[in-house]
């Protein structure tokens, strides 16, 4: 008998839930180890004794009273979550002979349970944030198959989920390798890849990184930008920008007020210029009218008819440069538009270009114009076929070409090729015989566009004019004038000594204005970037003022290289 009733024990011993068995009088005749262990108590303690006495909390001699099952009941012991399934035990007449009570430790499931509700949260969360914003958002699991798409998916690129979902990565591609392929490949995020998307073929840049989870790759996602309406606005500044150079080259030499005789020989050897087909460089200070006389050689020379193409050299970041004068093909850099851009060599092919401040153009480039200027071809960045262009070059520098030449900063053969025809304009303090004539002229342009009626000026208010030192010669002179027209009264026609702001300080807005002075109550909480840009702002203005506008002076007052004085001009709109 001993042996079968340990094999029993043995068998009972074994099994994952508790075991706890009463007989008719309530008293515990079965306590396996499941349950030893989940209620912490020995069988020497339990085995022979009332149920409700040695187990607190047990409802098995209420089942044995009742003779009713009570099934999958949750109960807490202690930190522990315990289902049991309690049954009344009868013979075959039906009498209750004893209870029997299963039960088994369920926390671990309840606790999973419970992440899952978070999960299905954190899902519904995702959702709502992925469907919500602006950018298209496309998900692929670890073999590439689409996954997840939002409702600006499908706006950007035409394509539902029924397209994309459990379908390649390709799918969606007019144009360009699969990011999400790439991702996959190499586990790493990739940024700002241009490509064509959908029916469509939208232009698009796009962002993908790769979703690791426990260390695995599960899938990548990428985010879509749409780029065709910036390229469409770009489009139409570039439109723009070559309709206003059109209308901007209308100067004649009519135009070029003066009767000193170092002017005279300037526009003396210009319009010698303007009838050959050659290369012609003009000198001279900022503000003397470089620009001016570079239209009105355009005007006079037998090439008036086309296109007078002006870019400063200075105000284009040096990277775009090249690719700004020569142009370039479809998808030879990032960002590169559709279609390529043709370069303002090319824009000017027939007419003439215009590059002022030609002594900031870097090496390469250095190269480039040579070969233009020796051979008449331009080679697009990205291509390798040289086209020809038939392009007349007017250059300007106010830089020491000379120096930079034996500095090695500017290419010797470069020099001489521009140096052909060189055309020097005095700077204004060197002939203030001019002052007068100009100061008519002028009035008569400013009464144009201001829509006054000045007829001339005061000899008191002439003589300080006569006097100055002019650091930015003519272009100072006209701001000197403006300022004092919006100083007069309507119906005052005479210019006078009270109407000219103070001589040097004609530049710009003339006086800092309100949002430039410290705030008054001190340091008022902004940011220190926004108060370095501020008083960066503030000291331009000063120091331009100071060099009566004239930029290669202030530059050099500040330290600074010319093109980085032009892209702060540009940046706090002083230009
Ligand atoms: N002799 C002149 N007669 C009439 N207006 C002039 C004369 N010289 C210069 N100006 C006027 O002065 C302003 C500055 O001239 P312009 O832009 O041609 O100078 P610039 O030498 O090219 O200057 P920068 O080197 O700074 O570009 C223009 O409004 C121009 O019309």
């Amino acid at each position: 008998m001993e042996r079968p009733e340990t094999d029993i024990e043995r068998i009972l011993d074994s099994i994952h839930e508790g075991l706890l068995a009463v007989d008719a009088a309530g008293r515990v005749t079965l306590f396996n180890r499941a349950a030893r262990r989940l209620m912490g108590l020995s069988a020497a303690r339990v085995l022979g004794r009332p149920v409700a006495e040695v187990i607190p909390n047990t409802r098995l001699h209420l089942v044995l009273k009742s003779g009713r099952a009570e099934l999958d009941r949750t109960q807490q012991v202690g930190n522990i979550t315990i289902l049991t399934n309690r049954v009344p035990l009868k013979d075959a007449a039906g009498r209750i002979t004893g209870a029997v009570a299963v039960f088994r430790d369920i926390s671990e499931i309840e606790r999973l349970a419970g992440e899952t509700v978070s999960l299905r949260e954190t899902r519904t969360l995702l959702h709502a944030i992925i469907n919500s914003t602006q950018d298209a958002i496309s998900v692929v699991d670890e073999h590439g198959l689409g996954l997840l798409i939002n409702p600006a998916y499908t706006r950007l690129t035409g394509l539902t989920e029924e397209d994309v979902l459990n379908r390649p990565p390709t799918v969606d591609i007019a144009e360009g390798e699969s990011v999400h392929l790439q991702v996959l490949r190499t586990g790493r995020a990739v940024r700002n890849v241009p490509m064509k998307v959908g029916p469509k073929r939208k232009e698009v840049l796009v962002d993908a990184a790769p979703i690791v989870v426990n260390g695995l790759l599960k899938g990548s996602v990428g985010v879509i930008h749409d780029v065709s309406e910036i390229r469409r606005l770009s489009d139409e500044l570039e439109r723009a920008r070559r309709l206003i150079r059109r209308l901007e080259a209308r100067y004649t030499f009519e135009d070029i007020a003066g009767e000193s005789n170092e002017l005279l020989a300037a526009v003396e050897q210009a319009r010698k210029a303007a009838e050959t087909p050659a290369t012609v460089i003009l000198r001279g200070e900022s503000g003397t009218g470089k620009e001016l006389f570079a239209h009105a050689i355009h005007q006079a020379s037998p090439r008036c008819g086309g296109q007078f193409v002006r870019v400063n050299c200075a105000a284009i970041p040096e990277t775009l440069l090249e690719s700004e004068l020569f142009g370039y093909v479809e998808g030879s850099f990032t960002g590169a538009r559709r279609g390529g851009r043709k370069g303002y060599f090319a824009e000017a092919d027939g007419g003439t270009i215009f590059l002022d401040e030609v002594g900031e153009i870097n090496p390469g480039v250095q190269v480039k114009l040579l070969r233009v200027l020796q051979e008449h071809e331009i080679v697009r960045v990205g291509d390798s076929r040289p086209l020809n262009v038939d392009v007349r070059v007017i250059a300007a520098t106010n830089a020491n070409l000379e120096q930079m030449v034996r500095r090695g900063h500017f290419r010797e053969d470069l020099y001489y090729r521009l140096n052909v025809l060189p055309v020097h304009i005095p700077p204004l303090r060197r002939r203030r015989g001019d002052v007068p004539l100009l100061v008519n002229f002028l009035l008569r342009k400013l009464n144009q566009e201001y829509g006054r009626n000045v007829a001339g000026i005061s000899p008191e208010a002439l003589q300080l004019l006569m006097n100055y030192d002019w650091p930015g010669n003519v272009r100072e002179l006209e701001n000197v004038l403006g300022r004092a027209l919006i100083n007069m009264k309507r119906g005052e026609t005479q210019v006078q000594a009270v109407h000219l702001p103070p001589l040097g300080m004609s530049v710009g807005e003339g006086a800092a204005m309100p949002e430039d002075e410290a705030p008054p109550g001190g340091y008022q909480g902004e940011t220190l970037a926004v108060l370095r840009e501020r008083w960066e702002r503030r000291v331009l203005q000063e120091a331009l003022q100071k060099n009566g506008g004239n930029r290669t002076r202030t530059a050099r007052m500040l330290g600074i290289s010319l093109r980085s004085l032009y892209n702060k001009m540009e940046r706090y709109g002083l230009v």
